[in-house]
């Protein structure tokens, strides 16, 4: 029987609740498809700086490239906002993507049919919506030198060049030839000249597409857009800060932030993770909505391990479950049968895997 070796990191707030679901899930469908699963935990984040002094441990980051896949929760928190940056939990997630090389982040916000009603948009505006953001995650103002605060002054620097536009130009048009042929470059071109070459590159690379549609747009227009017309898009492809911003603008198009997962990936290990944070308002009350992280997983078993057919059935098992008004607290407001915590959620979705 096939075995896969997947990496595990929960890391901080809600991030060990939502993983823990995502593994039953994980587990239970794999029985269904005969192939298995085993699973080594690491530290990040806020956890490994309390357990062992670093946000990113060098065991983590071996672990992870050893194995298949990794899952991934979330990591952040108050506790640790005022340690100074190099310790922080956000810099240990930068300098891990980094290390991976995962390039790409793929973030779907796909509007179920059984969810039209959740979104704060008109059911007829988001019906059938299905938007792929591709953001680039390994560069950008997120990751530019020089950068400095001295209490006075404080910058960062947005760089880009032309092969890190490349790259990630190309997935994005790679993966419109497979949905619906066209992509919507967004950047602030009017006025930075990181957008400007951003925008030349997509052109130049969209010479290589002749059948994709190709479009730019101002970011700040892009954000009203996606509330106006979201069915207007297709692939968004974009840099790193405008993207983390998009998509969770796309996830309230969806209906929660705790619904869009996300592949990030590249030449190493795969990481997959929900596009939340850890959620510290509420950690520890149970409440989160896994589903995120869950899809994540089925994103996992359908991009990096080649088991589509079981992630197709997770993904039936949420619409089905959906469908029959299961909620967790954040849509509990749109055609609820019944609210589940996060661990009945999971359950509930193991419940109809198995049915
Ligand atoms: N990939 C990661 O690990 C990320 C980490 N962070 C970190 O997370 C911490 C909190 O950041 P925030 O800005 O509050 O963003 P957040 O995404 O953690 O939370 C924003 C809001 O969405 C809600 N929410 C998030 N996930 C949910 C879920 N699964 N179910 C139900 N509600 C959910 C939260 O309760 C909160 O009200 C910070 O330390 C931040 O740096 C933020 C984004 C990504
Ligand atoms: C916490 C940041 C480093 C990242 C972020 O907000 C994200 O990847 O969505
Ligand atoms: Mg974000």
């Amino acid at each position: 029987m096939k075995n896969y070796n997947i990496s595990i990191i929960k890391g901080d707030g809600i991030g060990p609740e939502i993983v823990t679901e995502a593994i039953k899930v994980l587990n239970a469908v794999a029985k269904k498809c005969d192939f298995t699963l085993s699973y080594k935990e690491y530290l990040m984040g806020g956890i490994a700086i309390d357990t062992v002094g670093v946000p990113l441990p060098d065991e983590t980051v071996k672990g992870v490239l050893e194995s298949d896949a990794c899952l991934f929760g979330a990591i952040g928190g108050e506790k640790w906002d005022t340690l100074p940056r190099d310790l922080r939990p956000e810099t240990g997630l930068l300098s891990f993507r980094e290390k991976m090389g995962v390039f790409a982040n793929l973030r779907p916000a796909i509007v179920y049919d059984e969810l039209v009603n959740a979104s704060s948009l008109k059911p007829e505006v988001i019906k059938g919506c299905d938007i792929m953001v591709v953001r680039e995650l390994i560069g950008g103002i997120y990751f530019g030198k020089p950068r400095e605060n001295d209490g006075f002054k404080a910058y960062n620097t947005m760089v880009y060049t032309k092969p890190e536009i490349e790259r990630i130009a190309k997935t994005a048009f790679e993966l419109a030839l497979k949905r619906d042929k066209r992509v919507c470059s967004v950047d602030k071109a009017n006025v930075l000249e990181v957008s400007q070459l951003w925008r030349d590159t997509v052109n130049e690379v969209a010479k290589s597409y002749p059948s994709v549609e190709v479009s730019h747009m101002y970011v700040d227009n892009a954000a009203m857009q996606l509330v106006r017309n979201p069915k207007q898009f297709d692939v968004i492809v974009t840099g790193n800060i405008f993207g983390d911003i998009l998509s969770d603008t796309a996830s309230m198009v969806v209906g929660s932030i705790g619904l869009l997962p996300s592949a990030s990936t590249g030449e190493k290990t795969a990481i997959y993770e929900p596009i939340h944070g850890s959620a510290p308002d509420i950690a520890g009350l149970g409440i989160a909505n896994p589903i995120a992280t869950i899809l994540s997983a089925a994103m996992m078993l359908k991009y990096t391990l080649n088991e589509e057919k079981a992630s197709d059935i997770i993904e039936k098992a949420i619409k089905d479950a959906l469908k029959d008004g299961y909620r967790t607290k954040d849509l509990a407001s749109f055609d609820a049968k019944e609210v589940l915590n996060c661990t009945a959620m999971g359950d509930k979705i193991v419940e109809y895997i198995n049915k």
